[in-house]
């Protein structure tokens, strides 16, 4: 007898990466293999409620990390977790504070997580547990692990935290733990070419729109005002970009992707003097990885082995400044930073809903078959569909560039839809 509808995924449902099949590597945002762009087909594991799950939830020891810089959204996904986890039926969940490092810190004891504690942590923007870079000492991560007697891990982050999620998954296997690894994209810069876009992206660019609409009022106001913003992105111009173009407002958008000059006929500074002639303001939006050419390097890292960039917005806000100087045309610059202002803040609606259907599917997958696959899973939403994903795929290489992915647009414009099931893993 056929089986009627009950709201499960099948474990054998597979959801298909790429749709287009392009026919010549000259069409626009052709990836093709070889000359011919044959096709490969790329299947990876749909995401959903599972009939069956691997763990007694009774028993079931779970924790949670979050790892990196921040990004809005973080407590709504946290929030999630738990409150998922519970329907299940798992009692015993704990959030590791600070990322890696509450780990093995001593003095960062675990948070005890229920619904009653996260009930409201998505009304703030931040991470309810903290977070952190660096410190990612894997022997000693897993050791902490077995100590804690953690089932399973959701490890919230980037690409950094990617590839420690991954190393800890290989630790557990090759101590034979049974750990569930759990990674959960986390990029503000929506860097990921594999995801139609992650969390915490919208809301950015949502906020840098008050940043450009100062700059704007200023330079609009002042006699040959220019107004300079500088927004995230250290080697993605995504929200630069997505910010500039919803503003409507931004004369030049300035990207880590596409190199430009200063100086001479087609450089950034003889465009200005034309908008100040023509139009008597400009408004320039700049992303903080763009333009590092021209900056002296200092070869500095941060705590994770992250380059630390040079300040392009000091930069051009000081040539700027000399050139018009030097020219003899008055020009009055502004200058507004509004970096962690817009990475600080609550998700907005559209996060919300995405971290909700990330936090859910993240908990939901545990099946036998999918709870220590031999690649530790990643969830993500992918041109409507949810699914699962090798950890090890969200790590450095797959990380996107408005340049090199001209099919971006077509990335970033397709939306993720959930199904709501009334089963308890609903
Ligand atoms: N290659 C790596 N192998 C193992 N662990 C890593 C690696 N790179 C980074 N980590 C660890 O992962 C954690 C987060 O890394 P990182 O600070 O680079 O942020 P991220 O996850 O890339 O997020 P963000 O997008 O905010 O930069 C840190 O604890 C760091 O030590
Ligand atoms: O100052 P922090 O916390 O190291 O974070 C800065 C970096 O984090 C990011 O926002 C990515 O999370 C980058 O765009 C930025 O370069």
């Amino acid at each position: 007898m056929q089986e009627s509808w009950n709201g499960y995924v099948n474990d054998d449902d597979r959801a298909l990466l790429k749709v287009i099949k392009f026919a010549s590597p000259t069409s626009a945002g052709a990836d093709c293999i070889d000359p011919d762009c044959t096709w490969v087909e790329q299947w990876v594991h749909r995401a959903g409620p599972r009939k069956q799950i691997y763990f007694e939830p009774q028993y079931v020891k779970a924790g949670i990390v979050t790892c990196g810089g921040l990004c809005p959204g973080l407590n709504d996904v946290i929030r999630q977790i738990v409150l998922t986890l519970e329907k299940y039926g798992v009692k015993n969940i704990v959030g590791i504070q600070h990322g890696f490092r509450g780990f093995f810190e001593n003095h960062l004891g675990e948070v005890l997580l229920n619904r009653h504690v996260v009930q409201n942590i998505n009304l703030a923007g931040g991470s309810f547990l903290g977070v952190s870079r660096g410190g990612a000492n894997i022997s000693d991560i897993v050791d902490s692990i077995q100590a804690r007697r953690l089932d399973m891990l959701f490890v919230l982050g980037g690409n950094g935290t990617h590839a420690g999620a991954n190393l800890i998954h290989e630790e557990c296997r090759k101590r034979k733990l049974k750990v569930s690894i759990v990674g959960v994209p986390k990029t503000i810069d929506n860097d990921i070419l594999l995801m139609d876009k992650t969390f915490g992206f919208d809301t950015a660019v949502e906020a840098a729109q008050r940043a450009i609409n100062s700059a704007y009022i200023e330079a609009h106001s002042a006699f040959h005002g220019i107004g300079l913003v500088k927004l995230m992105g250290r080697s993605s111009g995504f929200i630069t970009m997505h910010a500039s173009l919803s503003s409507g407002q931004v004369d030049i958008c300035l990207i880590p992707e596409v190199p430009f000059t200063l100086d001479g006929p087609n450089g950034v500074l003889r465009h200005l003097e034309h908008l100040i002639e023509t139009k008597g303001f400009a408004l320039i939006c700049v992303a903080e990885g763009a333009g590092q050419e021209h900056l002296q390097q200092s070869n500095a890292t941060d705590a994770s082995g992250n380059t630390v960039l040079s300040d392009i917005g000091v930069h051009l806000q000081q040539k700027m400044k000399s050139h018009f100087k030097e020219i003899g045309i008055h020009s009055d610059v502004k200058y507004i930073d509004p970096t962690y202002m817009v990475r600080a803040v609550r998700a907005n609606a559209s996060d919300a809903i995405l971290c909700t259907v990330l936090g859910q599917n993240a908990v939901r997958h545990l099946s036998p078959s999918l709870a220590f696959c031999h690649t530790n899973p990643s969830i993500s939403c992918c041109l409507s569909h949810w699914f699962l994903m090798e950890t090890c795929r969200f790590m450095v290489p797959l990380l996107g560039s408005v340049a090199s992915q001209p099919a971006y647009a077509t990335r970033t414009m397709s939306t993720c839809r959930y199904q709501k099931s009334s089963s308890p893993q609903g």
